[in-house]
């Protein structure tokens, strides 16, 4: 079996850093060298930063990591990859507003090997409890080896299926916080879902991730499908006047919405 290799940029500050990176080599030796350093270390500097002066991650989110990053997703064959998982600062980020809320109840929908569903967790009072939403059956075995050998792992109850289904069958529970981070396509319906049958707390907060998706919402041209989606979802939002919405940059973009009354 080949190595998995390095992860791809997939971010829109990843991207923009390994695109001024390659202006580099073909700047050297020019007038625009010291001017294309200079901004391509301001563009690379950034996650490194960000990740030096975030709390650490605990060592079973980095062996969650580990084990996501050593797996040869492409053996797999359902368009999995181990760049979506969100990551140490994503993760980080989850945890710091999980506790500011004062979460007891979180809903996932979409969990990949489970790193934002731990992270979560970690997060929560021992009573707490985070529902995980997956569509893939291997991948939620993944994660489930990894919530076993992990103590806030317990807390976790994964639900294999279409998050539409899964998401229905939940219709009279309540969560504090809800992470949506599936199928781009899906967003849209999942946040009706979740709005219409009162599955968020009074003062609940839904986090959208992949707002910013590489760029393409705001790039001119055509657009790849998840693009699209994304730019609709995120202008529907916009437009929403049930609910208030900031749009953070970090990582590829989370989206915070909650209810206004
Ligand atoms: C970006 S990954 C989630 C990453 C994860 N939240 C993390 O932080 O590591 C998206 C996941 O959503 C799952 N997914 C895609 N379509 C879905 C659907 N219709 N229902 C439930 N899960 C879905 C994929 O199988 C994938 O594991």
């Amino acid at each position: 079996m080949t190595s998995p290799g390095a992860p791809r940029p997939v971010t829109p500050v990843s991207i923009l850093a390994a695109r001024l990176d390659d202006l580099v080599k073909r700047a050297v030796g020019t007038e625009l060298e010291d001017e294309v350093v200079a901004v391509r270390d301001l563009a690379a500097g950034l996650d490194p930063y960000v990740e030096a002066m975030t709390s650490p991650e605990s060592p079973a989110l980095a062996e969650l990591a580990r084990a996501t990053a050593e797996h040869d997703w492409r053996d797999h064959g359902g368009g999995l990859e181990q760049e979506m998982l969100s990551g140490h600062v994503e993760g980080r980020f989850l945890a710091v507003l999980t506790r500011a809320v004062r979460a007891r109840s979180v809903l996932e929908v979409g969990m990949f090997t489970g790193y934002s569903a731990l992270a979560l967790a970690e997060a929560l009072p021992d009573d707490g409890r985070v529902v995980a939403l997956e569509l893939d059956a291997d991948v939620a075995a993944f994660a489930q080896r990894q919530f076993d050998r992990s103590p806030a792992g317990r807390r976790i109850d994964v639900r294999v299926g279409p998050a539409a289904e899964t998401l229905a069958a939940l219709a009279g529970e309540r969560f504090d916080l809800v992470f949506v981070d599936a199928d781009k396509a899906g967003y849209a319906g999942y946040l009706e879902t979740i709005l219409s049958d009162g599955l968020l707390a009074p003062g609940g907060l839904i986090c959208v991730d992949n707002t910013l998706m590489q760029g393409q919402p705001w790039l001119p041209g055509e657009q790849p499908p998840n693009g699209v989606a994304v730019r609709e979802f995120n202008e529907a939002v916009a437009a929403d006047p049930r609910v208030e919405q900031v749009v953070v940059p970090l990582r590829d973009g989370i989206t915070l919405i909650r209810e206004v009354s």
